[in-house]
């Protein structure tokens, strides 16, 4: 548990890109609570407005039928192995859902069908686009990709005009398929062809972002971590927090990471190869794997495998070193650094120390902050909850 007990209702803020959501948007503020609660919605007046439903980002997976959106949710929230993904039945309506599987990372993801009609007047466009954060729209790359494109540009196109705010990412995805150089001319393609097709309807100004992905590796948690990133306006912060760090502590590289999903909410800026990456996700498995078989005293089934005294260090033959602590009870920092940096253990952990503090902060910001004023659709401040717009 964590040192002081108190980052049960730690929460990041998200900035809501979508201001005209449902009856929610009328009575919480503009941005969306990110991180744990422990509270029971309504009862306590942080809990009210962080732990409602409907006020966690909305993450919405669209594209054609069979281009893996399914899958891509169950790999990265489910812990699904690829191959069963081969028996996923197709998704035949709207699939909402939860994803507050006791992780840092809590959002509402919505899973649509392949076959939905933009058109069908129970398509309510407006309260699906408006109170959506991201929207990832998925296309098949091992496929014919014409029909997909033609899809994307209409789904953009749609959503733009419902909610500008909204981060448009294109997966181009099932790339395990497909060979390194044809990767790159597929995604140079795709890229270029959406990008046209913006570009002669006036919608030049849209941005895309791309990402080549498989549920096969661990690019589909890289891709997903990017499109959460996006959507926490403290990214900054943290990033700048993480480049103090790791700058006095002789340290390559730092990650910021939701164990639960292995989605990694920040990073220092250097730049992310995808080999760290691994390492660092494989390095939280073994972490986990290794607590649950040992780390359990008998009897003790329900004492977390990762608490406060979660730590590891791992030293590689190459000389170097992956090195693990805990943040708070759903974040975890996964350091690359190298061999002989580790011998300044002590300024390490003192540094780590601060890093930490200074992270607590920025939870203790957005709770002072919340529990304070609220501001309504209109801008008008409340100073509780509970008062009337
Ligand atoms: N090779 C490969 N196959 C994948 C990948 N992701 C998904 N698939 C396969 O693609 C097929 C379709 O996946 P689904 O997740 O059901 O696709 P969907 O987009 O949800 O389909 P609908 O529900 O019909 O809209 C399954 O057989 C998956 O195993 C991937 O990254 N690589």
């Amino acid at each position: 548990m964590s040192e002081n007990g108190d980052e049960s209702d730690v929460g990041l803020t998200l900035n809501n890109p979508a201001d005209r959501d449902n009856e929610a948007a009328n009575s919480f503020p503009k941005d969306f609570g990110y991180g744990v609660y422990d509270c029971d919605p309504g009862q306590d007046s942080s809990g009210a407005l962080l732990g409602g439903s409907e006020v966690k980002p909305r993450i919405m997976l669209m594209g054609l039928r069979r281009s893996g959106k399914s899958s891509i949710q169950k790999v990265v929230f489910h812990k699904m192995s690829p191959n069963e993904t081969l028996f996923l039945e197709s998704t035949n309506k709207v699939v909402k859902e939860d994803i507050a599987n006791s992780s840092f990372v809590q959002f509402h993801i919505w899973d649509f069908p392949g076959q939905i009609d933009f058109f069908d007047p129970a398509f309510d466009s407006d309260t699906i686009f408006g109170g959506c954060g991201a929207l990832i729209f998925v296309i098949d790359a091992q496929d014919d990709y014409m029909e997909a494109l033609e899809r994307l540009h209409t789904t953009v196109t749609r959503a733009y005009k419902v909610n500008p705010r909204i981060n448009f990412d294109v997966f181009i995805h099932k790339v395990d398929g497909l060979q390194e150089d044809y990767k790159m001319e597929t995604q140079r393609d795709i890229h270029q062809r959406a990008n046209d097709d913006l570009q002669d309807s006036s919608f030049d100004h849209v941005h895309l972002s791309f990402h080549l992905t498989s549920i096969y590796d661990h690019s589909i948690f890289e891709a997903f971590s990017k499109v959460v990133q996006k959507l926490i306006p403290q990214l900054p912060t943290l990033e700048n927090l993480l480049n103090i760090f790791i700058s006095n502590s002789l340290i390559e590289k730092a990650f910021l990471f939701d164990v639960v999903s292995k989605i990694y909410i920040a990073t220092d800026s250097s730049p992310v190869d995808m080999q760290s990456y691994e390492l660092c996700c494989d390095m939280i498995d073994v972490v986990i794997d290794v607590s649950c078989i040992y780390g359990l005293t008998s009897g003790d089934d329900i004492s977390p495998a990762f608490d406060h005294h979660s730590q590891a260090t791992i030293r590689l033959n190459n000389g170097t070193v992956l090195h693990l602590r805990e943040v708070n009870r759903f974040l975890a920092l996964v350091c690359i650094l190298r061999d002989d940096a580790m011998e300044k253990q002590g300024m390490i952990d003192f540094n780590f120390a601060m890093f930490r503090a200074g992270i607590q902060k920025v939870f203790d910001v957005r709770k002072r902050r919340s529990a304070a004023v609220f501001r309504t659709d209109s801008g008008r401040e409340l100073k509780h909850p509970q008062e009337s717009p």
